[in-house]
Order: structure tokens, then C-alpha cells, then sequence
């Protein structure tokens, strides 16, 4: 059950058309998630939601039903208790056949079943345990009495790789006062840590006067507070099972804990404002729509995982102004960069009319998508949107990447640009997948750019939660010298006029992929 197992194939992300092979060799075996939970009749919570929501991520989910609830929008009518050995059937049905990736525990209503399910996963080892240790329903409903507390306490936190309490549920399991602070849930997150389970997350949902959802993630080390919008709906039912199962599916995945957490809080939070204006039921909570995704605008998706940072290695930025003038299109252009060795594209089109830019962009996604190369958009949220490009980059000065997040949802791969740590500490709270740090050297492709040096990246870079991009007068004469800092973090050089203000975009940028590749050599070389 180690967590050290999913951290050992964390580059191992799963894609659709790629997923382990079974023992046999012959078949694929997608990722899967066991729930062992209550059933929701209202379909909000539990079972239902966390089955919705591997769905939604892509994962297989089975089902291990430790009560049977009648429930709605307005509060829980009745719990029926499944009998202890039925729940230990269905725990040896599913976890002797089915190969069970990681497992995630929702409501666990009585001292019996907590004892047969850490009785189960000794028997049946998986590879990671995510603990949401339900107490009570979001309508204020008892759904596990303190009776259970010694129990998890003792039997499951210990066993547990993440546990994911709300403010009532920490300070249950702590017999402590109510949490009031951001301060609190720290220090409720340290003791809880201290009971056994490898992460845990406090979820700030509940906490008065604050007007983002806070969480406090521990890792038993450094804590770090994950900040979303505060959706205004009614329509939260069933949050806390989403995020708990969701970071069950990203484990079963291969991600590791933390992009997981952040992984699932973007779902979330992006469900929710999908749904927010939905009307089920007649109570004060109603249900969220988990399965968004098949309806916004029929979209289809390329990419089904998050963002590569090695993608960064060698980043192509067009200009629409040097395209002119060298007589190409962007589509051409595009082409030459790839063929020479792009590993990701973004087009920055300042000058380009919307229409042109969104046929040019849809063209570009295609060329892109053939060659397994991601496209990003410069500034204009509504092109990316428009032809499902892979995200985009944006400046301190255009859309805030909290909002881009907002409306791109959690996959889509967000760029900042940043030339001070707080900007980069402040695009990682914003649910940024990287930032840019330049200009390195000056350049004459951005007006009145700020240049700050070899310096300064190294400065970003260090303090930078985020993989970084170098930008600014990099050519194939110094981008050498920037990749031989190997300064942490940093993955590469985006590049415009050295690639695209020149005869042929081909042969420059073959150029360049070669004095990054000795460059990462040297590097590898130095420091084994
Ligand atoms: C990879 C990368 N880094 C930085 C920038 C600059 O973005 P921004 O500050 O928004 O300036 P403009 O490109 O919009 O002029 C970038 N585009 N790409
Ligand atoms: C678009 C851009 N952003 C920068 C920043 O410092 O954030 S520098 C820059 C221009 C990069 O073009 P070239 O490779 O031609 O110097
Ligand atoms: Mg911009």
C-alpha cells in the first residue's frame, strides 16, 4: 500500500490509447478505483457521485456499498446499515479479481465495517488508500457517530496515503474545538498528520468570512494553502466524495499526491460552475452536473492528461508580423518548427484578425495534433476555446490565470508570464501548469520588455512551484549558456525571431534542438 509505489510510476500518466497491459499481455487495463461508500438515492453524494466522477476522469470504478441512504435535496430520510459480512463479500468479490489501483472510503457507518475494511486491504494490498472520513452529511445529517472515531483513528489513518476532512470532520478526529482559521486547519492538519496518513488535506470550504474555498494541504513537511473561486451556488451536494474520488482516479493514474489534490480541486471547482445554475429538487443543497464535459459545446478532447513539463524544452512562439514578412503562412510556419523539432507551439498573433486567427488556429490544432505536439494560444482565451487548443499563454496584464482556469476548466495547460518570485508564487495559486520568466536577454520582438538577466530566471526559478519557460533574446548562440545554469525547475527556452525572423524556420530550428540537446547532456553529465 506504500505511496512510494504510484510515486515510483508517476510519469507513467495514462493516456486513452495507452494504458498498462494486463499479465497476459494480450489486453489493456484501465486505471480503477474501488469506493467502498454509502448509496446516495438523490445521486449528489456517495457512490453515485464517486462513480460520476472517475467516469469523468477517465477511470474505472467499482463498488463496495456500506449503507443504503434515503436522501434528496432536502436532508437524509432514512440509513440502512449493510450487514458487516455482506460488506466483506463484496470486498473479496472486487479486490480478489479486479486489480484494484487505489481505494477511496466515503460513509463507513458503524466500528464493524471500519474493522473488516482495514482487515480487507491487509489481505488484499493496493496501492494507495484515500480516507474522506464522512461524518456528516452536507445537510447537517449524522452519517457516522463518534463511536467510529476510535476505529479510524487506530485502524484506517494509519493505512491511509491521503484523508480529506472538512473543518467539523478534523476537529471530530482531534476531539478539538472548532476550527476558525487558516491557522487552525494547519495546525489541526500537523496533528492529523501525526496519526499515521502519508498527506492530508483540510478543506476550508465551511470556514466563515473568506471569500476563496482555502485548503490546507501537509505533506508533512511544508503545508500549502490551495486557493479556488468561491462558486455562489446552491449546488454543492456531494463535493466532498468528487474531490476525494477524484484524487483516487488521478492516483490510479500515476500522478503523485500534490498535482493530484490540484487536479481534483480544478474539477471541482469547475463542475460546480458549470452547474451552478441547475435546479434539482426543492431542498437548500442540490446536486452538481460531474459529466460537464460532455456538454460543453460537444467538445472533443485531444489530450486526456494534464500537462508534460518536458514539453517545454524547446517552445516555438509564431509572430504574425514575421510571417508576413518572410511571406508564409502560419500554418507553414508552423510546420517548419515542428518538422525541426518544436515540442510545443504557441501562436501569438497580435496583429491578426479574429476571424483569420480562429481558421488559422483550427488549422494549426490539426498540424499540431498529427504530430503529438501541444498548441497554445497567446492572450485570446476565446480562440483557444473555440478551436479546443490545449490552453494558453497569458501576461500580467491580460486575463487573470485564476479566471482562464475558471473558464478553460482543469485540463486545458495554463502559461503565465512571470519576472518576480510573488508573480510566480501567485500564477501557482491560480492553478497556472507553468510560467514564462524573461526577458533573459533584451529583445526587440516585445516593446519596453524588462530584462532580467541570467539573474533573475535563476531567481524566479528557484522560488518557482512551476515548471519555468525562458524567454527573451534566446537564440542558438546563448540558449546554451541559459540551459547550462540547470538551475532547478527551468525546462527549457521559448523562442520567436530566432526561429521565425529568419530564411528557413527549418534549419534554425534543428539549430537550436541541437544546442539544447548538448546542453541537457552537459548537464546530465555534471550532476551524476
Ligand atoms: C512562453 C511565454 N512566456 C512569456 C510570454 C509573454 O506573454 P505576455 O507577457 O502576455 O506578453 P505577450 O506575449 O502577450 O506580448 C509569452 N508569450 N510566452
Ligand atoms: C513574447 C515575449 N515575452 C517576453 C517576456 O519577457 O515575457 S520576451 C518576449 C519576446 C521573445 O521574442 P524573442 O525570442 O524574439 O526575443
Ligand atoms: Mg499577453
Amino acid at each position: 500500500m506504500a505511496y512510494t509505489q504510484v510515486l515510483s510510476t508517476s510519469c507513467m500518466f495514462y493516456k486513452e490509447d495507452r494504458v498498462p497491459m494486463t499479465s497476459d499481455n494480450s489486453k489493456m487495463k484501465p486505471p480503477h478505483v474501488l469506493t467502498v461508500a454509502g448509496s446516495d438515492s438523490g445521486a449528489g453524494a456517495g457512490i453515485q457521485a464517486d462513480l460520476k466522477t472517475c467516469a469523468a476522469r477517465g477511470v474505472y470504478c467499482s463498488t463496495v456499498i456500506t449503507a443504503v441512504t434515503a436522501q434528496n435535496t432536502v436532508g437524509v430520510q432514512g440509513v440502512n446499515i449493510v450487514p458487516e459480512d455482506f460488506v466483506v463479500e463484496q470486498l473479496k468479490s472486487v479486490l480478489s479479481d479486479m486489480q484494484v489501483d487505489v481505494v477511496k472510503t466515503g460513509m463507513l457507518p458503524s466500528v464493524g465495517i471500519v474493522s473488516v475494511l482495514s482487515q480487507s486491504l491487509h489481505e488484499f494490498p493496493v496501492r494507495a488508500l484515500v480516507v474522506d472520513p464522512v461524518m456528516v452529511s452536507t445537510s447537517g445529517d449524522v452519517l457516522a457517530g463518534p463511536s467510529i472515531l476510535a476505529e479510524f483513528r487506530e485502524e484506517l489513518l494509519p493505512m491511509a496515503d491521503i484523508i480529506t476532512p472538512n473543518l467539523k470532520e478534523a476537529s471530530a478526529l482531534l476531539g478539538c474545538q472548532q476550527l476558525k482559521t487558516v491557522s487552525d486547519m494547519r495546525s489541526a492538519a500537523k496533528l492529523l498528520h501525526e496519526m499515521g496518513p502519508r498527506y492530508v488535506i483540510v478543506k476550508g470550504g465551511d470556514l466563515p468570512d473568506s471569500l476563496d474555498a482555502v485548503d490546507v494541504f501537509f505533506d508533512g513537511q511544508d503545508f500549502y494553502e490551495l486557493r479556488s473561486s468561491r462558486i455562489k451556488t446552491r449546488n454543492t451536494h456531494g463535493t466532498g466524495c468528487s474531490l476525494a474520488s477524484c484524487i483516487a482516479a488521478e492516483l490510479a493514474k500515476g500522478s503523485s499526491m500534490l498535482p493530484a489534490v490540484k487536479v481534483a480541486k480544478r474539477y471541482v471547482e469547475t463542475a460546480l460552475d458549470y452547474s451552478k445554475d441547475i435546479a434539482i429538487g426543492n431542498g437548500t443543497q442540490g446536486p452538481f452536473d460531474h459529466i460537464f464535459r460532455l456538454k460543453s459545446n460537444g467538445q472533443k478532447s485531444h489530450r486526456q492528461v494534464g500537462f508534460n513539463p518536458s514539453d517545454l524544452f524547446l517552445y516555438a512562439v509564431t509572430d504574425s508580423g514575421m510571417n508576413e514578412k518572410w511571406g508564409r503562412s502560419i500554418t507553414d510556419a508552423v510546420k517548419a518548427a515542428i518538422e525541426g523539432g518544436a515540442t510545443i507551439v504557441q501562436l501569438r498573433e497580435k496583429d491578426a484578425e479574429t476571424h483569420k486567427f480562429l481558421e488559422a488556429a483550427k488549422a494549426c490544432c490539426e498540424i499540431c495534433h498529427s504530430h503529438g505536439i501541444p498548441l497554445l494560444i497567446n492572450d485570446r482565451i476565446d480562440i483557444a476555446l473555440a478551436c479546443d487548443a490545449d490552453g494558453v499563454h497569458v501576461g500580467q496584464s491580460d486575463m487573470p490565470a485564476s479566471v482562464a482556469r475558471t473558464l478553460l476548466g482543469p485540463e486545458k495547460i495554463i502559461g503565465v508570464s512571470c519576472k518576480t518570485i510573488e508573480q510566480a508564487h501567485q500564477a501557482w495559486i491560480d492553478g497556472a501548469d507553468y510560467i514564462g520568466c524573461g526577458g533573459v536577454y533584451p529583445t526587440n520582438t516585445k516593446a519596453n520588455n524588462l530584462t532580467v538577466g541570467l539573474e533573475g530566471l535563476k531567481t524566479v526559478c528557484k522560488a518557482s512551484k512551476l515548471p519555468v519557460v525562458a524567454i527573451g533574446g534566446i537564440n542558438a548562440s546563448n540558449a546554451g549558456s541559459v540551459m547550462e545554469t540547470a538551475v532547478q525547475n527551468l525546462k527549457g527556452v521559448a523562442v520567436v525571431s530566432a526561429l521565425f525572423d529568419r530564411e528557413c524556420i527549418l534549419t534554425e530550428t534543428r539549430k537550436l534542438h541541437a544546442v539544447l540537446k548538448t546542453a541537457a547532456s552537459m548537464t546530465l553529465q555534471r550532476t551524476h
